[in-house]
């Protein structure tokens, strides 16, 4: 199989380099930039859960046209750079199977603009991976990873690629419902990352004060109603399932909180935005996920 990775940041390099430490031909496709450099000139460092740091050598360009066919492009790119992303990639498309590892909802249906739906993947992950400094990232937790064809039946690719990665270290199930895969993840990001984000607490804030707590379950029932109302049949409850995310990745600050306090862009208009936006498609109201996209939005700005 040859993988390309669209957008080696902190969750494409390690998924980029541990496929290529386990004998894959996989390409790491990046914007120029200091990471992009260190990977070219020095390899990935790779720091793993266990503390320990090893140095990978890896395929790396900033030339999508140069990488010639593949047989799946993995999608790394934050949320709002999919678009682009993908319209500077074409030449990587031709026959691929193109699999978002992304959070947040409409990444599938922005790939479904340039490839068929039978060949669209997502996927959903649970590993936390850090980008220390340029060419070094670390591993910083172990969690599920998941992947299915989004649109269509399960296909051999993401069979294959499920194999793939769990030969290179990343447990990962194949799921006949993607679509649900993608929602409960979501979930759990609706109820904890724009909250933990804008009072500038730790995750587990939000399970262990009332507040907190009262946010995060407001957040997710508005958000599994609009679930419902796109036709997702949640298997588990989802306010239980993100305090239980919270409570386990207690010290943890969200990504969104990372986000604000760097002053990036952060992933708000793919998470509780989208809920507003599908809220008002199912004519269902949203105001708690409204505000606290608001509030983002103006933090951001
Ligand atoms: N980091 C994690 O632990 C983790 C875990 C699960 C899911 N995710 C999700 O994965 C996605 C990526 O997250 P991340 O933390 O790795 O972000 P990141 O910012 O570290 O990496 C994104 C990378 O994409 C690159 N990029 C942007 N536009 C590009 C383009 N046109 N062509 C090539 N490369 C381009 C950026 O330069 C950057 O290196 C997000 O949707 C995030 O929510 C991350
Ligand atoms: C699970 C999660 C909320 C833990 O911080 C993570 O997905 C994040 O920060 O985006």
């Amino acid at each position: 199989m040859r993988v390309a990775v669209l957008g080696p940041g902190a969750i494409g390099s390690l998924f980029g380099g541990r496929l290529a430490r386990s004998g894959v031909d996989v390409t790491l496709v990046g914007r120029p930039g200091d990471h992009v450099t260190a990977l070219d000139r020095d390899g990935l460092r790779l720091t793993l859960p266990d503390g320990t740091t090893e140095r990978v050598a890896v395929d790396v360009t900033t030339d999508p046209a140069g990488v010639g066919p593949v047989d799946v492009v993995l999608v790394c790119v934050k949320a709002y750079d999919t678009r682009s992303a993908l319209a500077d990639a074409t030449s990587l498309l031709a026959d691929a199977a193109v699999c978002t590892f992304q959070n947040g909802l409409g990444n599938p249906e922005t790939i479904a603009e340039f490839v068929p739906e039978s060949r669209v993947l997502a996927g959903t992950t649970s590993h936390g991976a850090t980008l220390e400094s340029p060419g070094h990232v670390r591993h910083a937790g172990v969690g599920d990873t998941a992947v299915g064809n989004y649109f269509t039946d399960t296909s051999e690719t993401a069979t294959a690629l499920a194999r793939a990665l769990t030969d290179a270290g990343i447990d990962t199930d194949v799921v006949a419902d993607a679509p649900r895969a993608v929602w409960e993840k979501v979930l759990v990001n609706v109820g904890i990352n724009a909250a933990t984000a804008l009072a500038g607490v730790p995750n587990g804030r939000l399970a262990d004060t009332d507040p907190g707590e009262r946010v995060l379950r407001r957040a997710v029932e508005e958000a599994a109603a609009v679930a419902a109302a796109d036709g997702v049949e949640l298997t588990t409850d989802p306010v239980a399932a993100a305090s239980r995310v919270a409570r386990r990745t207690a010290e943890n600050h969200s990504s969104m909180r990372q986000d604000l306090d760097r002053g990036r862009k952060t992933e708000i208009d793919a998470l509780n935005g989208e809920i507003v936006s599908r809220g008002r498609e199912h004519g269902i109201d949203t105001p708690v996920n409204e505000t606290l996209t608001d509030l983002v939005r103006l933090a951001e700005s």
